[in-house]
C-alpha cells in the first residue's frame, strides 16, 4: 500500500519545512510520542460497526438517508466514495480519523507478535484503572430534559433537549452524548476533556456553535449546546447535486473563513473541518452556518508545530501527513470544501485511503474539467491559493477573506490575522541587513496585499502618531480575547515582541515586518517584483558583508561546504550581497525559524 503507509516514492520531494524525522511514516512505525498522539479508542474501533470508509462496495453507492434520522449504528452504510459528490457520498463522517486507520493496520500486523500481545494486555489492564471523572456537574436529570436523537458520530450521538429551569427554561438545545464505555484509553478521555475545554473557552463568534454546559454521570458525558436545526452543510451540498453558484459558494465560505480565522487567532486549530461539521441554524435557505465538533481540535501556540496525524482523509493537509503543521492545515480543508462547493467533485480522490493520501501529497487538483472552464479566474485562483501544498504559501483564513473573489462580492470586516504576530516576531529578530531587504521588498507590494496590511495595521490600534506599540497590540488582543488565548499562550508570545516596547512601528515598517516572502513569491509578478526590490536595495541598504556574517544571518554554520555555497551569494567585485544572496537572505530567516520550531 502506498500513501501514508509506505515510504514516499522517489518522486515525492522531501518536505523542506518539515523536521527531519517528519517524513511519512511507514506501516509499522510508531508515533513519535505514543503517549501524546491522539489514538482514538482502539478497542472501540474494533467493535465499531463502521467499515473502513474506503471499502469499495459498489452496490451501495447511495447515501443512507435514514442515518440522520436517528438510526442506530447498524444503519451506517459504507458506500463507494465516488469522486462526484452529486452521485454519491460516503456516509457522513465515516471517514475514520486517520490515526485509527494507521493504528488498526499496525495492530493487525502486530497481533501475531507475542511482545505486542503482551503490551495489549497491559493496555487493557490499564483501562480498568482509568479515571473517567471529569468534574462536570452531575445534575443533568434535574436541569435538562432529553428528547430524541438528531445526529450521530463516531464517538457519540446528539439529542434535542430542553432546559427544565433557570434562565434558559424551555429553550431548545442539543446535547451530544459521549458514552464513557467508548473512552478506553487515557488519551480518549483527554480528548473529551479537551473538546469541552475548547468549546467552553471559545465563545462569542456568530458562526461557532454556542456552548452552554457539560454534565456527566457514570455512563456518559453530556455536552449541552445551541441547537442547530438546519442540518449539515453536507446535506445541502448533496441536495443541490453538489453544485453551487459562485455567489452561493461565497456566502458559505465567508462564514467558514470568518470563524476559522477567529479560532486561529485564539490559538485553536480545529483539525476536522468538513461539510459534516458545519450545521445550519434553521431550515431556511439563508440561515446561519455554525462550526461544530471540536473533538479533534487542539490549542496551538503561535510558534508551535503539531505532529499528530488526525482529521478525515479527503480533507487532510499534506503537512499533516508530514507531521509538522499548525493552523494552515485548517485552511487546506477549507480549500477542499471550496473545491467541492464549486464543482461537486473532490479534489483529491482515490479508492483507498492510502491513494487519497498520495493524491494529497502529490497530485494537483484538476481545474480543466467542467464546470471549471466556465468559472471565473478569481474563483480558481482563490481555490488554488487555499490548496497550495506549501503551507507557507497558502493564504490564511483572514487573507482569504481579502481575496478579490470574496472582496468583490461583499464588504467584510477582515479579522485580525495571527500570522501578523509571527511575522513581526521574526522581523524583530532579524539583522538590519535583512530588515533593509524586507523594506525594499515591501515597496513592491500589490494593491491587494496593501489592503490586507492596512486592515491588519488598523486592528493593532496605532496611536495618534500612526505608530503601533506593544501596548496597542496588547489592547487590540484584549478586545479579541477569549479564554482560549491563555491556553495557547498568546500573551507569552507577546513578550517576544518586546522590541516594540519603547520604539513604535509605523505603517511603512509594519509592511516590511509583515510581508510574507513565501506568499509574495507565489504571485505571478514575483520575478518582476524581486528584481525591482533588489534595485531598491542596491540604492538603499546593500552593503559589504563577509561570509561568516552572512552564515550567521542565515542561521547556518560556516563550515567549508557552506562557505562554498555562500560564496556565490556575495558579489566578488565589491563584497556586497549579490541578487542571489538577496533572495536567499529574504527567505533565510524562515529557514532558521522552522529549524527552531522543530526543536
Ligand atoms: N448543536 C447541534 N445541533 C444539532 N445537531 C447537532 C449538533 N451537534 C451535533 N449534531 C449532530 O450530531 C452529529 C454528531 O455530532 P459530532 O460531529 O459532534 O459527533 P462526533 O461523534 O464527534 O462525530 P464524528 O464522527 O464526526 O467525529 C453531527 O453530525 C450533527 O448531525
Ligand atoms: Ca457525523
Ligand atoms: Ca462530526
Ligand atoms: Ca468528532
Ligand atoms: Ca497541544
Amino acid at each position: 500500500m502506498g500513501g501514508c503507509t509506505s515510504k514516499p516514492s522517489s518522486s515525492v520531494k522531501p518536505n523542506p519545512y518539515a523536521p527531519k524525522d517528519a517524513v511519512l511514516q511507514n506501516d509499522d512505525s510508531t508515533p513519535a510520542h505514543p503517549g501524546k498522539s491522539p489514538v482514538r479508542s482502539s478497542p472501540a474501533v474494533k467493535a465499531s460497526p463502521f467499515f473502513p470508509f474506503y471499502t469499495p462496495s459498489p452496490a451501495r453507492h447511495r447515501r443512507n438517508k435514514s442515518r440522520d434520522g436517528g438510526g442506530g449504528e447498524s444503519k451506517s452504510v459504507t458506500s463507494t466514495p465516488l469522486r462526484q459528490l452529486a452521485r454519491a457520498f460516503h456516509p457522513p463522517s465515516p471517514a475514520r480519523h486517520i490515526r485509527d486507520v494507521l493504528r488498526r493496520r499496525k495492530e493487525k500486523k502486530e497481533a501475531a507478535l507475542p511482545a505486542a500481545r503482551q503490551q495489549k494486555e497491559e493496555e487493557e489492564r490499564e483501562e480498568v484503572g482509568l479515571d473517567k471523572r471529569f468534574g462536570f456537574s452531575k445534575e443533568l436529570q434535574s436541569r435538562i430534559e432529553l428528547g430524541e436523537e438528531i445526529g450521530r458520530g463516531h464517538f457519540g450521538y446528539t439529542c434535542s433537549a430542553k432546559f427544565k429551569k433557570g434562565e434558559l427554561k424551555d429553550q431548545e438545545v442539543a446535547v451530544k452524548v459521549i458514552p464513557k464505555s467508548k473512552m478506553t484509553s487515557a488519551i480518549s478521555i483527554e480528548d473529551v476533556r479537551r473538546e469541552v475545554k475548547i468549546l467552553r473557552a471559545l465563545s462569542g463568534h456568530q458562526n461557532l456553535v454556542q456552548f452552554y454546559d457539560a454534565f456527566e454521570d457514570n455512563a456518559n458525558v453530556y455536552i449541552v449546546m445551541e441547537l442547530c436545526g438546519g442540518g449539515e452543510l453536507l446535506d445541502r451540498i448533496l441536495a443541490r447535486g453538489g453544485k453551487y453558484s459562485e455567489d452561493d459558494a461565497k456566502a458559505v465560505l465567508i462564514q467558514i473563513l470568518n470563524v476559522v480565522a477567529f479560532c486561529h487567532l485564539q490559538g485553536v486549530v480545529h483539525r476536522d473541518l468538513k461539510p459534516e461539521n458545519f450545521l445550519y441554524t434553521s431550515k431556511e435557505e439563508n440561515s446561519m452556518l455554525k462550526v461544530i465538533d471540536f473533538g479533534l481540535s487542539d490549542f496551538v501556540r503561535p510558534d508551535e508545530r503539531l505532529n499528530d496525524i488526525v482529521g478525515s482523509a479527503y480533507y487532510v493537509a499534506p503537512e499533516v501527513l508530514h507531521r509538522s503543521y499548525t493552523t494552515e492545515a485548517d485552511v487546506w480543508s477549507i480549500g477542499v470544501i471550496a473545491y467541492i462547493l464549486l464543482c461537486g467533485s473532490r479534489p483529491f480522490w482515490a479508492r483507498t485511503e492510502s491513494g487519497i493520501f498520495r493524491a494529497v501529497l502529490k497530485a494537483d487538483p484538476s481545474f480543466d474539467e467542467p464546470p471549471w472552464p466556465s468559472l471565473s479566474f478569481e474563483a480558481k485562483d482563490f481555490v488554488k491559493r487555499l490548496l497550495y501544498k506549501d503551507p507557507r504559501k497558502r493564504m490564511t483564513a483572514s487573507q482569504a477573506l481579502m481575496h478579490p473573489w470574496i472582496a468583490g462580492y461583499k464588504k467584510i470586516d477582515i479579522p485580525f490575522d495571527i500570522l501578523i504576530f509571527k511575522q513581526i516576531k521574526a522581523y524583530l529578530r532579524s539583522s538590519s541587513l535583512r530588515k533593509a531587504a524586507l523594506m525594499a521588498l515591501s515597496k513592491t507590494l500589490t494593491t491587494d496585499e496593501l489592503l490586507y496590511l492596512k486592515a491588519q495595521f488598523a486592528h493593532l490600534a496605532p496611536n495618534k502618531n500612526g505608530l503601533i506599540t506593544l501596548d496597542s497590540i496588547r489592547l487590540a488582543l484584549a478586545t479579541n480575547a477569549t479564554e482560549a488565548m491563555k491556553e495557547s499562550r498568546i500573551p507569552d508570545f507577546l513578550a517576544l515582541l518586546n522590541g516594540l516596547q519603547y520604539k513604535g512601528m509605523d505603517f511603512e515598517e509594519f509592511c516590511a515586518a509583515s510581508i510574507s516572502v513565501h506568499q509574495h513569491e507565489s504571485l505571478d509578478c514575483w520575478e518582476q517584483s524581486i528584481r525591482h526590490a533588489y534595485e531598491l536595495f542596491e540604492m538603499n541598504g546593500n552593503r559589504v558583508i563577509v561570509i561568516e556574517e552572512l552564515a550567521s544571518e542565515l542561521g547556518v554554520g560556516s563550515s567549508i561546504p557552506v562557505h562554498t555555497i555562500l560564496n556565490d551569494w556575495i558579489r566578488h567585485t565589491d563584497g556586497k550581497l549579490s541578487f542571489l544572496g538577496f533572495v536567499k537572505l529574504l527567505h533565510g530567516v524562515s529557514t532558521r525559524q522552522s529549524l527552531a520550531k522543530t526543536r
